[in-house]
This record gives C-alpha cells, sequence and structure tokens, in this order.
C-alpha cells in the first residue's frame, strides 16, 4: 500500500475512534441520568479498577502496552466522571452561556472558558475584559451570567488579586475548572530565524515561565493585560526580533508560529480557574464538593490552630490553606482556606457557627463541584504475575 492510502486508512480509524468516544460520552450521561434516580454517588472507583484491569488484560492480548492504555483511560474516565458531574448541576445543554474572561479570544481565560462551556453542551458566548476586575463587574451588572477568573497556578501558587477583588464581591464561586497550560515562545512566521530582544507576556505567564526567562541575555520581558494582547501585538507589529508568550492554540489564532516549547517552570503546569455567579449553587450529594473561604484570626498566638482545631474536630479534609498579608494591615495574616464539604452539610454548618465566634473575619466564598479527579490505579497483569 502506498503512504497515501496507509494515511487514509489512520484517518478512518481514526474517526471511528472519535465515534466511539462521543458515544462513550453519550453513554456516561445516561449512567448520569440513572445515578440521578437513584441518588447514587457520580464515582464508582471500584468500577473504574475493574474496567481498567479487564482493559488491560484485553489490551495486552491485542499487542498493546498496559501503561499506555491506563494513561489513556485515565483522561477518557476523567472526562466521563467530569460530565456526569456537570450534568447532576446543570442538566442537559441549553443553547448558549454568556461567560466574561480576561483577554479576547486566545487567551487562557477564554480557552478555560469555552472547555467550560463545552462540557455542558453549550456554546460559549464570550466577554472580553481588560482586568479581572472588570470580569467582576460584567457578572455584577448582569450583562454575563459568569465570569471566569484565574485562582491558581500549579507553579507561580495563588492569585492574590483575585482573592483581593473576591473578598469584596458579593458573588459566589459556583464551579472550577482546571486548565493544562503549556506556554511557548510564539513569533511572527517568517520571524522563526530573527534574533529576540522583546518578550511580551501576562504578569502570571512570565512568572511561570521565570526560569527559562532569566537564561535569555539581552532580552527585555515585558507585561501585558492578557496573553492575547501579547500575542495581538506581536501578530499585528511590523518589528522583527519581538515575542509573546502564549499557547498553542493561541499562536494558531494569532497565526504564530512557536519557536520554543513546554517553558513552564514546573512540568504539567496547570491553572485552576473558577467560575462566578450572582446566584450561589446547590451541589448534590452524589458530587464532591469544595467549599472556599477566607478568614482573618485575631492576632494572638495559637489563633490559627484553633481554627484548624475546629475544622479537625468537625473531621472536615483541608485541600488548602494558605496565608497572605492583609492588604492595607501589614504584619497582619489573611487565610485562604478550601475544604472538601458541601456547604449545607451540618458538619460544616456547626464549624462555620465556632469559626465565626473566634475570627476577625470569615466569608465563605462559595460551595462548588470538585473538579479534582484522583486517577485509579490498578496493578498491570504482567507486573501482577512477575511480582
Ligand atoms: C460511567 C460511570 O461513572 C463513572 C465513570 C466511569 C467510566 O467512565 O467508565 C466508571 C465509573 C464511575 O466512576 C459508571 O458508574 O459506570
Amino acid at each position: 500500500m502506498d503512504l497515501q492510502s496507509l494515511r487514509t486508512r489512520i484517518e478512518d480509524v481514526d474517526r471511528r475512534i472519535l465515534e466511539a468516544l462521543a458515544e462513550r460520552r453519550e453513554v456516561a450521561l445516561a449512567v448520569a441520568r440513572n445515578k440521578a434516580e437513584k441518588a447514587g454517588a457520580v464515582r464508582d472507583t471500584e468500577r473504574e479498577a475493574s474496567l481498567l484491569l479487564r482493559l488491560m488484560e484485553h489490551g495486552t492480548e491485542l499487542g498493546l502496552d498496559a501503561g499506555y492504555l491506563t494513561r489513556l483511560y485515565q483522561i477518557i474516565i476523567e472526562d466521563s466522571v467530569l460530565t456526569q458531574q456537570a450534568w447532576m448541576q446543570q442538566g442537559d445543554g441549553s443553547g448558549s452561556l454568556s461567560i466574561a474572561h480576561l483577554g479576547t479570544a486566545g487567551s487562557y481565560s477564554h480557552l478555560a472558558a469555552q472547555g467550560y462551556a463545552n462540557r455542558r453542551q453549550c456554546t460559549l458566548q464570550g466577554v472580553s475584559c481588560e482586568t479581572f476586575n472588570d470580569v467582576l463587574k460584567s457578572v455584577e451588572d448582569g450583562n454575563t451570567t459568569l465570569g471566569i477568573l484565574p485562582i491558581e497556578n500549579s507553579t507561580s501558587g495563588s492569585i492574590n488579586e483575585v482573592y483581593d477583588l473576591l473578598r469584596h464581591t458579593h458573588l459566589h464561586i459556583v464551579s472550577e475548572t482546571y486548565l493544562s497550560v503549556e506556554h511557548q515562545l510564539l513569533v511572527s512566521k517568517g520571524d522563526e530565524d530573527k534574533e529576540i530582544h522583546t518578550i511580551y507576556g501576562h504578569p502570571q505567564a512570565i512568572a511561570q515561565c521565570s526560569r527559562y526567562l532569566s537564561h535569555l541575555e539581552n532580552v527585555k520581558v515585558l507585561s501585558c493585560p492578557s496573553s492575547a494582547h501579547a500575542m495581538e501585538l506581536v501578530a499585528t507589529s511590523k518589528e522583527p526580533g519581538i515575542a509573546a508568550l502564549g499557547s498553542q492554540s493561541g499562536g494558531a489564532l494569532f497565526n504564530l508560529v512557536a519557536v520554543a516549547q513546554n517553558l513552564a517552570d514546573q512540568p504539567g503546569n496547570q491553572t485552576r480557574f473558577i467560575l462566578i455567579q450572582r446566584e450561589a449553587c446547590h451541589v448534590p450529594q452524589q458530587v464532591p464538593a469544595r467549599t472556599s473561604l477566607i478568614m482573618a484570626t485575631h492576632n494572638q498566638p495559637g489563633a490559627l490552630a484553633d481554627a484548624l482545631i475546629i475544622l479537625r474536630q468537625h473531621e472536615l479534609n483541608l485541600i488548602k490553606l494558605e496565608s497572605r498579608p492583609m492588604p492595607g494591615n501589614p504584619w497582619e495574616e489573611l487565610f485562604y482556606v478550601d475544604l472538601a464539604v458541601h456547604e449545607q452539610s451540618p458538619q460544616w454548618q456547626d464549624a462555620l457557627r465556632e469559626l465565626k465566634a473566634m475570627t476577625r473575619f470569615i466569608k465563605v466564598l462559595g460551595s462548588y463541584a470538585d473538579e479534582r479527579v484522583k486517577a485509579t490505579r490498578v496493578i498491570a497483569p504482567e507486573q501482577k504475575s512477575g511480582a
């Protein structure tokens, strides 16, 4: 067979894989409907383990590597669990979702908003904003139903500006979504061989690529309001030797080419985004929930330890605890806390009452579906027999 015919065959196989993936997602939605009727939990790790084991046995018979299959199916199962969780909360997708986001099309916030809408079988009606505060205002003023904001990154940590804004708004966090952020260095087509003297990027992208950038000599690094701004600047400028930090899909949108890839200081760089809305949401019991709050303890020895003891007494699982200086009050600390709990659970309501009595300030930012899907692990059949 010639190369072209072989490639046509590959394309045919890929089409069938895609159709099978779409069918699997449809069946997962039917499973969600069934679970909603029976009040069953979305996640069933025993079922996942037996499924993975069977797939590995069958796969190795077909000559496929067990490690490859596990990685592949972990992604497929994560998609299935998150699709079911989204359905449990929002039901069947209806039309479009209006979401305010930082930057124009191609910014990381826009990509995350796109992923959020896709997961809910909705089309995205995105509204570009210049600042995080504009995203908030768009939702507060009723111009959009939702706003999306990056809240923390696996490399650069919490995005304090966003926490600060959340402290002063009456909006609620109603969802979270994770985006793999693979920064690339993008230049205009034809400029691939030009020496770079200036790199533009969003401050978060610059922080996440600090190691790579620190090794470049005679290069100016300049901040832009969003990654989309940085890419647009490079795309529209005639000046050679300028580059932008951005994503692969953003680069494609602006017709830019990558001259360096995977630039984040840590592999697997991910950003967690939150979705904010005017009304709080209700997380069904079948879906694991995360509750986020900000609190300031009294400035006295052991105050934080006392707050943590309350959480332990109520058996609350702490996902995140971070302290930040309180803006305007030097040397006083504000704590960001995330707990694995449903807001309406009596366990949390009791703990909150006790915390209110012993903190100077406490604000629940929202309770929403926990989108971290910890991969189920199984021992591959050959490894088992070889052990
Ligand atoms: C589809 C189901 O829901 C979840 C997703 C699974 C999958 O995609 O195979 C398996 C178990 C559950 O964690 C199910 O329960 O069968």
